[in-house]
């Protein structure tokens, strides 16, 4: 007996199908041919083409919980606060938000700042995945602020103009002053001893940080360390700062260099990003929780720089 596809197995898209050719099957290898037809089809084709490249990666990136420092206004930056009570509450509450939409992480990365640390533990507990594994690395840390360490904001913006205290805060490429041995912070920073544990020599570690200097150190860890684990497969969170969360997105999202200036991040709120096998952003980012509670929280933030008068 003749075969029409010569031999027993009928391709239909990615599948074969065993056929037995009888008599009986015949009839149907005409509607067969039709459904191949389609989904060769122009109208087929770039469905399936989107579909392999859609293949969605989360990550988490998470400001810690409210450091002392942060409720002071004071810039903290490598001086190593940890979370205010009401901090320690945002971790847990963060925590809790996650299990209940029923995120499971892999693996989690952290600055080497107790405060982003201990917002990881609390996230973890709160989520009954305290076994998950924890990596932690410097340059997650927050941005160097060098000479503005210790600083209120609040006074600042008093005697150097609101418009300044953004630029220092909030622009891509300045650099605020370095820190020097004069520095009440300068040896508290350098003689920590987690600081020789670094990839780089103690004497190269920086003096200040723009954002993009942040993003510069940062990027070699992306590339090599994190993104090969969400590239496997893995649902990362990184539990870091402000400043090292907002480099990292404007480096995954293509923010420009003036839009990065509105980014500002609350304490305590997960974003989650969509990522395609190539880590590029599928949607915007979701900061999660209540919409107005997060509202709230952004302001909070961005009136830090306002010269009212701190009575804390
Ligand atoms: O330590 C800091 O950030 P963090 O609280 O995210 O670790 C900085 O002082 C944040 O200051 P900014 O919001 O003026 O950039």
């Amino acid at each position: 007996m003749s075969r029409p596809f010569g031999s027993n197995r009928l391709p239909i898209g990615q599948f074969s199908v065993s056929v037995n050719l009888s008599t009986a099957v015949l009839p149907y290898v005409p509607v067969i041919c039709h459904l191949r037809k389609q989904l060769r089809s122009e109208s087929c084709a770039p469905r399936f083409d989107s579909l392999r490249s859609m293949t969605k990666h989360k990550l988490f990136l998470l400001r810690h919980g409210e450091g002392a420092w942060n409720k002071e206004n004071r810039f903290c930056s490598w001086v190593d606060q940890r979370l205010s009570e009401a901090g320690v509450t945002e971790a847990q509450e963060c925590g809790r938000l996650l299990k209940e939409r029923g995120y499971e992480f892999d693996i989690i990365f952290t600055s080497i700042l107790s405060r982003s640390v201990q917002t990881a533990w609390l996230v973890m507990e709160a989520m009954g995945q305290e076994w998950v594994p924890v990596v932690k690395s410097w340059r997650l840390n927050e941005r160097h602020y060098g000479a503005l360490i210790g600083l209120n904001r609040a006074e600042m913006a008093l005697n150097h103009g609101e418009e300044r205290v953004k630029v220092w805060r909030r622009s891509y490429d300045v650099t605020p002053p370095p820190i020097d041995e004069s520095h009440p912070y300068f040896n508290e920073i350098y003689s920590d001893r987690r600081y020789v544990t670094c990839d780089i020599p103690k004497e190269e570690l920086p003096r200040a940080e723009s954002l993009k200097e942040v993003l510069e150190r940062l990027l070699p860890y992306w590339n090599d360390v994190i993104s090969p684990q969400i590239k496997q497969g893995k649902t990362v969170l990184i539990s870091a700062h402000g400043n090292s969360c907002r480099a990292l997105l404007k480096h995954l999202e293509g923010v420009s260099d003036a839009d990065i200036a509105d980014v500002t991040l609350p304490t305590g709120v997960p974003v989650l990003l969509e990522l395609d096998d190539n880590l590029r952003p599928l949607k915007a980012r979701q900061l999660l929780g209540d919409p107005a509670k997060i509202q709230a929280a952004i302001k909070k933030v961005e009136d830090q720089g306002k010269a009212t008068v701190n009575t804390k």
